[in-house]
């Protein structure tokens, strides 16, 4: 039986497209948008590029552009392995932070009923899930006390197995389990999701015999959504694996081009690299589905970590970097447009609109008599938030305002897989344009160092008497 995703015509028709008309002059003046010209100038840069990502993904360098073909096969053991297993439990709980949470809640918010948890006919005998991605203990505290540990599988994800965070939550659950349930029932209540060969959570699991998935050595964190990080955990509340990864194969395709004009994957990236350069390096990204929020939050890991850095390629400082920002419409139209439209001129928006919701709501009818009020009921709330996407849209533009638009015929797991293959090759493009490493993150490591120390992590006692020496604080100056 074939699926839909398999045929052409569905898959043409469900393709997202990036609007990038109010990035150019035409739309929003000379002092602020770009011509034609300006973007064919960065053409040889992304031909280069193009190369250098390609001779990269040969060498094996580039995990997340092989994933579509790589985990064809591992996406049908994990679909087998949630499937036998899936009703079983009651909760799923995934261990991780970063990278190895983001997508995880991004897939589920996309895809699943927006009161999922709440819900039991929603989640059609698939487990609830659960994604803390912090060491809040009031949060973690609560969590723990609401599971029935008999009833809970728990995914503990992190490809280097030392992040703190994962780890201690991984312990924590760990000596829960063990108490409640005994020794012999580590293995029935947590998967691992890790690297092969290395780090430490690998042992563990070897040690405890824990079903185990592999995270490729050559796919970062935040470019891991479409391995087993994100998909286990999809698989387990009843999301198409396959069919997500169909979508980035699909997008692969559409991508697999170095002309500018044909790879929105390319023009993105040199557009906003055009902003940036130009005075403009908040890059804010703005669904107007509430489905796509934590699409937007994933967006946000990807970018800052990719394209947020200190040395070049050579080795020159450039401290180089737009800021991603999150924000969400409607809601936060009462809370940012105020600034997006009169504040600096320093932002792009990206929209990202949806053609179709799941759903249809008629807004209610009433109040005939009552101008300014009434007009509303003769509507849907699909053509409320739609219509206001497209006002915001026009009024950011009639202020000279970079915005651009990622259009989704609809979200499913196909137009989400095209999304993050969409934006994550985006951002490859990126780091050949910034000429630095989008792949490292050096950046992080020395906060990470300096809590290991103080915590008395072996071989990190430098780094505590450092901490202990830290000048101290201006009492006067805390008020
Ligand atoms: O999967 P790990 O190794 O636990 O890492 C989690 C996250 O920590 C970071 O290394 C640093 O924030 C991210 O790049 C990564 O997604």
């Amino acid at each position: 039986m074939s699926n839909q995703y398999q045929d052409a015509e569905w898959k043409e028709s469900m393709r997202i497209r990036l609007d990038v008309n109010n990035m150019f002059e035409d739309k929003i003046g000379a002092e602020h948008g770009y011509t034609k010209e300006d973007v064919d100038a960065l053409q040889e840069k992304v031909t280069k590029g193009h190369q250098a990502i390609k001779e990269a993904k040969e060498a094996g360098e580039l995990g997340f552009m092989e994933l579509p073909e790589t985990h064809k096969e591992i996406a049908k053991e994990i679909k087998e392995f949630a499937e036998a297993n899936r009703e079983k439990y009651d909760n799923f709980v995934v261990l991780g932070i970063g990278g190895s949470a983001l997508g995880n809640i991004a897939v589920q918010t996309a895809l699943n009923d927006p009161y999922y948890n709440l819900k039991k006919e929603a989640r059609n005998g698939c487990p609830r899930l659960f994604v803390p991605d912090n060491v809040d203990p009031t949060r973690l505290k609560s969590l723990l006390d609401e599971l029935d540990l008999e009833k809970t599988m728990f995914n503990v994800i992190s490809k280097s197995g030392t992040t703190a965070e994962t780890m201690s939550q991984f312990l924590t659950a760990q000596a829960a389990v063990v108490e409640d349930l005994g020794e012999d029932a580590v293995s029935d209540h947590f998967i691992a999701t890790t690297s092969k060969d290395s780090g430490k959570l690998i042992k563990i699991a070897k040690e405890e015999a824990i079903k185990t998935f592999y995270i490729p050595d050559n796919v970062g964190g935040r470019f891991s959504v479409l391995t087993p990080v994100g998909l286990v955990s999809s698989a387990f509340v009843g999301v198409d694996i396959e069919e997500l990864l169909a979508g980035a194969e699909y997008m692969a395709q559409v991508c697999d081009t170095d002309d500018l004009w044909a790879n929105p994957a390319y023009l993105n990236a040199v557009l906003q690299y055009l902003a940036d350069q130009d005075g403009k390096p908040m890059s804010v990204m703005m669904p107007y589905n509430h489905a796509l929020k934590d699409v937007a939050d994933w967006y946000r890991q990807l970018w800052a970590e990719s394209l947020g850095k200190e040395v070049d390629r050579e080795g020159n400082v450039v401290n180089v970097g737009p800021t991603p920002i999150k924000a969400l419409g409607a809601t936060d139209q009462h809370s940012q447009a105020q600034l997006y439209m009169e504040g600096p001129y320093d932002k792009v928006v990206t929209f990202l609109e949806v053609e179709n919701f799941k759903e249809e709501l008629e807004i209610g009818s009433g109040y005939e008599d009552i101008e300014g009020v009434s007009y509303l009921g003769n509507h849907t709330f699909n053509k409320l938030i739609t219509t206001e996407k497209k006002a915001t849209e026009l009024a950011l533009t009639k202020q000279n305002r970079l915005n651009c638009t990622v259009i989704f015929p609809e979200v499913n797991a196909f137009t989400l897989g095209q999304f993050f293959y969409l934006f994550e090759l985006q951002t490859a493009m990126s780091g050949e344009l910034y000429n630095i490493n989008a792949f490292n993150q050096p950046g992080v490591e020395l906060g990470k160092k300096y809590a290991y120390g103080v915590l008395g992590r072996e071989g990190f006692a430098e780094m505590k008497e450092e901490f202990d020496s830290r000048p101290a604080k201006d009492d006067s100056l805390i008020l």
